[in-house]
C-alpha cells in the first residue's frame, strides 16, 4: 500500500485513460482489490457530503517530496472538510518528526524542538512564519522555558486536519534550522 500511496493520482475527474486501466494497472499489481484502496482514497481526499461522483475528489499526492513541493488552498473553500484519523494515520508517516494529538477533541500536527537561546527560538518563528505567510496557512507557535519550541497545526476553519496541514508540516521540516539548535548531550557510550 505504500507504494500505492507514493503514486501521484490523475485528478478523477479528468482521466486521461479509463479508471478501471488505470486502477488495474496501478493498483491491480499491488494486488489490492479496487474496493478497499477506492476506501482508502475516499479517506484521503476532501469530498463534501453533497458530491456523490469521483468528480468531487480531490486527489494529492502523498510522497514526502510531493506534499512540500505542493500548495496550500484557502481555508473558506466549501468543500474543505476535515479528514479522518485514518487518513491523518496515513500521511503522519510523510511528515518525519512530527506527531498526531488529540486536543480538546481536535486532531492537530505537534512537533518540538530544543533551541540554543531564547533569540533562537525567535528566529525559528520567524523562519516558519515567512512559510506560513507565503501559504497563507498558519501555525500556533509556542516558546517556553526560554529555548523550548512547539509548533502545533491544524486547519482551524474546519476544526481539524486538512490537507493544508501536512503540507505546512513538510514545508517547515525543509527549513535550514540546524545552526538554531541545542546540541543534544552526546549519549553515555554503554559500559
Ligand atoms: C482565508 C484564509 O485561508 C484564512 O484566513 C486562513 C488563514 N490561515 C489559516 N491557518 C490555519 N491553520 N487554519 C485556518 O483556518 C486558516 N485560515
Amino acid at each position: 500500500m505504500t507504494r500505492v500511496f507514493q503514486l501521484c493520482l490523475l485528478p478523477l475527474s479528468k482521466p486521461k485513460v479509463p479508471k478501471t486501466s488505470l486502477f488495474q494497472s496501478v493498483l491491480g499489481a499491488h494486488g489490492r482489490s479496487g474496493t478497499r484502496i477506492f476506501e482508502i482514497l475516499q479517506n484521503n481526499v476532501g469530498v463534501s457530503p453533497t458530491r456523490n461522483s469521483v468528480s468531487g475528489f480531490r486527489t494529492f499526492c502523498t510522497s514526502k517530496g510531493d506534499l512540500a513541493a505542493k500548495k496550500c488552498v484557502a481555508c473558506n473553500s466549501k468543500d474543505l472538510r476535515p479528514m479522518t484519523e485514518e487518513a491523518a494515520n496515513n500521511l503522519i508517516t510523510k511528515v518525519d518528526g512530527w506527531n498526531l494529538v488529540h486536543e480538546g477533541g481536535v486532531l492537530k500536527l505537534n512537533r518540538s524542538w530544543s533551541l540554543k537561546s531564547f533569540t533562537k527560538g525567535l528566529e525559528l518563528f520567524k523562519l516558519v512564519a515567512d512559510v506560513a505567510e507565503a501559504e497563507g496557512h498558519h501555525p500556533d507557535l509556542h516558546l517556553v522555558g526560554w529555548n523550548n519550541v512547539t509548533i502545533e497545526i491544524w486547519t482551524h476553519a474546519v476544526g481539524g486536519l486538512t490537507e493544508n496541514d501536512f503540507i505546512l508540516a513538510a514545508k517547515i521540516n525543509e527549513i535550514q534550522i540546524q545552526h538554531l539548535l541545542r546540541r543534544e548531550p552526546a549519549k553515555k557510550q554503554g559500559h
